[in-house]
């Protein structure tokens, strides 16, 4: 059974002895584990009270880090709270479309160039 938790009960439990991170609009109890956070105890301690989901993404925190979450896992936090919540927007797709496509130009960059250097010797060598 899942619990919902308030704005209100977000924001007070920003103490370190008794901390909620919100993440992808659940909340989650950091309290055991803050002192083992391997980016230091500061960076979350200052997302406390607030949604931490931008700050945890920009991080390109690992598999292993998400797999930590759902025991810390408290409850769904509140719908239509004041506090708007950030949904799941990875930027890695559209980054990949513009390395592809510079890619591909760079092959082709490589490719006619060559192709002509072979049209070239093919006509030096077989033709008149
Ligand atoms: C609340 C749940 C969180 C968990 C379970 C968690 C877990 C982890 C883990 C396991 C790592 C090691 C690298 C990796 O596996 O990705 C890490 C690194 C890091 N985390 Fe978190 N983290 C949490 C929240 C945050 C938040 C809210 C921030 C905010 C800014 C943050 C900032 C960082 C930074 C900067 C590193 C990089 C440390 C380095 O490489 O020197 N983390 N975290």
């Amino acid at each position: 059974m899942s619990r919902i938790i308030t704005l209100d009960e977000l924001k007070a439990n920003t103490k370190k002895d008794s901390f909620y991170v919100l993440l992808h609009e659940k909340v989650y109890d950091v309290s055991k584990f803050i002192d083992e956070h391997p980016g230091g105890d500061e960076v979350i301690l200052s997302e406390g009270g607030q949604d931490a989901t931008e700050a945890f993404e920009d991080v390109g925190h690992s598999d292993e880090a998400r797999a930590l979450l759902p025991d810390m896992f408290v409850g769904d936090f509140e719908k239509g709270s004041d506090l708007k919540t950030k949904s799941a927007v990875r930027n890695a797709p559209s980054d990949n479309k513009v390395s592809t496509a510079v890619e591909q130009g760079s092959n082709l960059m490589y490719f006619v160039p060559l192709g002509l250097l072979g049209a070239y010797f093919a006509w030096r060598f077989y033709g008149a």
